[in-house]
């Protein structure tokens, strides 16, 4: 069965968008009522919109899915995932587990769930460097022991370890012959 999507799951900071950008494919761009952080982009890194639009759309049937995330509600347009289901080509999403099992649910093993693993001192370090302040940290780390457990449910699980982000590229470049890309 060929790959249609490769979803990218994880805890903060493991470096999901860091590989999804390394690995080059053409991104599904999700929904998000949280505010674009320094140097995001609308309808590049997120469609941005406050929460009301967001639940219109859901309440139209406009979403596959949904899911909350520290006060914010994120989803996925079905618009924006009808090509993939139809099979037009390789595409990439970041995704949490809940939305991973909804993605798994639609395409079956036409999506490969890659969960991305860093320690939690490595994640808390980055989000450290992002800019975080330390409430932001707290609360985005307070899931980490459930996304890590999470991963199990993944088809492949990548450490992006501290370091170099050039070991990150190593990991695309292993990735790339098991997803035909
Ligand atoms: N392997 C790595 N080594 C060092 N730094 C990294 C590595 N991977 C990612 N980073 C850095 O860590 C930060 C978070 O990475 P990234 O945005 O890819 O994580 P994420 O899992 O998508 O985060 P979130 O879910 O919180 O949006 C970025 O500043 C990125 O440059
Ligand atoms: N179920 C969904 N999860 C999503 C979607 N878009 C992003 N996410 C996940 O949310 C958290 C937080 O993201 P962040 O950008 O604020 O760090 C992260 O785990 C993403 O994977 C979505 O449409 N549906």
């Amino acid at each position: 069965m060929n790959v249609s999507l490769v979803v990218f799951q994880g805890p903060s900071a493991s470096g999901k968008s860091t590989l999804q950008a390394l690995l080059g494919l053409p991104r599904i761009v999700t929904w998000t009522s949280r505010a674009p952080r320094a140097g995001e982009l609308d309808g590049v890194d997120y469609h941005f919109a406050p929460r009301q639009t967001l639940e219109r759309m859901k309440d139209a049937g406009d979403m596959l899915e949904t899911s909350e995330y520290r006060g914010h509600l994120y989803g996925t347009s079905l618009a924006s995932i009808e090509g993939t289901a139809r099979g037009a080509g390789l595409r990439s999403i970041v995704l949490d587990a809940s939305g991973a099992r909804v993605a798994r649910a639609l395409l079956g093993e036409r999506a490969l769930l890659l969960g991305v693993a860093a320690s939690r001192a490595e994640c808390e370090a980055r989000l450290l460097a992002r800019g975080s302040d330390a409430a932001q940290i707290a609360a985005r780390l307070a899931g980490y022991d459930e996304e890590i457990a999470a991963l199990s449910g993944c088809d492949l699980i990548v450490r992006s370890g501290d370091g170099a982000l050039e070991r990150a590229g190593e990991i695309v470049q292993a990735l790339r012959p098991l997803l035909g890309a």
